[in-house]
């Protein structure tokens, strides 16, 4: 029997590398989780924005993950860009088959303001897909689109992860402040209790594909049989120094550094 520990993402493209399907599989590569995508969207971007997009049909959507689910040993799941109400229902009964830790981004608008997922769709994502999900990472504005409710201080990000858990029935939630001011804080709640994510804010414009590449950690480390908050602990510390060691590459926000962890893991001290 092998020991390989495989995770899929299911998301929407970028060929500039830094976010989507091409920033998830860097990840788990780094992380040493076998690598496996099926694509949603082909999305035509950069680090300066959104050109255009083609979404994939339906029938070759669900042939891709019939492929990877039949043949390939999967231990853990992400979603990323689902752009329409009829994906989600698809990806809930493929996510539901597979019977694994599943890690749900909740992918609305890309940083550079360019909609990812039809607005119709955004309560039809709290009703298919957050159900289901082991755990979801909403930054503040996705977190302030599912519930209803402002989030401006650390408290109302409490408040939010509560809803988002006892009342829309996620597992777990990190919400994520990468949007607030002060330090890189994200709050962690399992249901029972709180734990916060922090590192210093680094000084960068380069962070397209941030929430993309701190979720694909999430699931490689889950893929890889870690706990729920050892994951969202390697994730954040993943991320973290691939922002800290940017690459400065790309005309607009560039992409975050996914070789980083590899080169820097022993400069952890200031993540707590
Ligand atoms: N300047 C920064 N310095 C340190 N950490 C950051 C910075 N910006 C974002 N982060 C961290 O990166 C992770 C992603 O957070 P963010 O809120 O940016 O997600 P997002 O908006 O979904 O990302 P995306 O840019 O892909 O849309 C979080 O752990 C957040 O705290
Ligand atoms: C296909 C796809 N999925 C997700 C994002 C979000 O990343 P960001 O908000 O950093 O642009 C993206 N730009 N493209």
């Amino acid at each position: 029997m092998s020991n390989v520990r495989g995770a899929i993402t299911i998301a929407g493209t970028d060929p500039s590398g830094g976010a989507g399907i091409q920033a998830d599989l860097k990840t788990f590569q780094e992380l040493e989780a076998f690598g496996m995508s099926v694509i949603t969207s082909v999305v035509a971007q950069n680090t300066t924005g959104v050109r255009g997009m083609e979404h994939m049909p339906l029938s070759i959507i669900d042939h891709q993950l019939a492929a990877v689910l039949e043949d390939m040993p999967v231990h853990a799941l992400k979603t990323g860009m689902i752009a329409t109400t009829d994906m989600m229902k698809l990806v809930a009964s493929r996510i539901q088959q597979a019977g694994v830790p599943y890690v749900m981004d909740p992918v609305m608008i890309a940083q550079s303001g360019d909609a990812l997922m039809d607005e119709a769709s955004r309560s039809a994502l709290r009703e298919t897909l957050l159900p289901l999900a082991t755990v979801v990472t909403p930054n503040v504005p996705e977190a302030e689109a599912i519930t209803g409710e402002l989030v401006e201080t650390e408290a109302d990000m409490r408040k939010v992860a509560k809803i988002i858990v006892h009342e829309f029935g996620s597992k777990s939630v990190v919400v994520k402040g990468g949007h607030m001011e002060g330090e890189a804080l994200d709050l962690f709640y399992d249901g029972e209790d709180f734990h916060t994510l922090v590192t210093p804010r680094f000084d960068t414009k380069h962070t397209h594909g941030t929430g993309c590449t701190f979720s694909a950690a999430i699931t490689a480390e889950l893929a890889k049989g870690k706990s729920l908050l050892e994951a969202v602990q390697t994730g954040k510390r993943f991320i973290a120094l691939a922002i800290e060691h940017t690459l400065g590459i790309g005309h607009g926000q560039g992409p975050t550094n996914h070789w980083a962890y590899r080169h820097h893991q022993h400069k952890l001290e200031e993540i707590r």
